[in-house]
């Protein structure tokens, strides 16, 4: 199909005899929330390392445009396109929120900091990283020091480094977490404005975000895709209710 924009075809990863990732074949299309839910230890976050490369898988292919990233190592996958966050922050604490950003736009992570004043007069790199704080509403908190921020404008922040390297498709790990309501609903509010820059892979636990954001649901358990759908057919499947779901399903 031309409107897809990242996909995995047979992926499976095994750590001794736990399968936790198995056969897992889904795509991302152009436009859309894909959302992936599941139980704890699903093998939603290996999965995700497997799309990423930072975790080999033991066999299948990712592609992304039709180009296939198996041999391809990580940082190349984020510079062809494959936009990241994190579960756990990998902001540097104790620089400036501009800093970061450029330390994204560069396809850096962490505290690789050693050249960093070159860096920041690289008009095009510190240009690219204004936009990506413009962008999620921290234009103003630029050279504020990263550690001072709320955990809000964190997270918001790690979705501005990943926007720096302008990717086709964003994987994103729990953006809701730790967030209360009001933070939850500017983090809503932000990934349905970029979903139409970039199509979203999205894990989250928060079951009314994930029913108010996506536009396809699958739902992996066991390591296996049992279903994808909308979040209507989601809702109405009794197999999925009955394995998962329970009462977490907003009405
Ligand atoms: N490096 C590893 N070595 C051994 N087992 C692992 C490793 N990483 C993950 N696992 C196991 O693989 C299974 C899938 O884990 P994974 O973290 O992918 O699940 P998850 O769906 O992301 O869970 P959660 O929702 O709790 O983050 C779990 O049983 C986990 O203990």
């Amino acid at each position: 199909m031309t409107d897809v924009v990242l996909r995995t075809d047979r992926l499976f990863k095994s750590f001794g005899a736990l399968k936790a990732t198995n056969d897992v074949s889904l795509d991302l299309r152009k436009g859309e929330i894909h959302a992936l839910i599941g139980p704890n230890g699903a093998g939603k976050s290996t999965l995700i390392q497997q799309i990423t490369g930072h975790l080999a898988s033991d066999s299948g292919a990712v592609s992304l445009m039709d180009e296939h990233l198996t041999d391809v190592g990580p940082a190349e996958r984020a510079r062809k396109g494959l936009g990241r966050t994190f579960q756990i922050s990998s902001l540097a604490m104790e620089h400036t929120v501009l800093q970061n950003a450029v330390l994204g736009a560069l396809g850096q992570r962490g505290n690789v900091m050693a050249f960093f004043k070159p860096v920041m007069k690289d008009v095009r790199l510190v240009s690219a990283a204004k936009a990506a704080l413009a962008q999620v509403g921290l234009a103003e908190f630029a050279t504020t020091r990263t550690a001072d921020l709320s955990h809000g404008q964190r997270r918001q922040l790690e979705v501005a480094v990943a926007l720096t390297l302008k990717p086709k498709a964003f994987l994103m790990d729990e953006p809701m977490a730790g967030l209360g309501l009001e933070g939850a609903q500017q983090m809503i509010g932000l990934l349905t404005e970029l979903r139409k820059e970039a199509p979203i892979l999205l894990i989250e636990h928060d079951m009314d975000a994930v029913f108010a954001l996506a536009d396809r649901i699958s739902v992996l358990v066991y390591g296996e895709v049992i279903a994808t759908g909308t979040p209507e057919e989601i809702k109405v499947n009794p197999e999925i209710r009955r394995a998962y779901l329970g009462d977490e399903v907003p009405a």
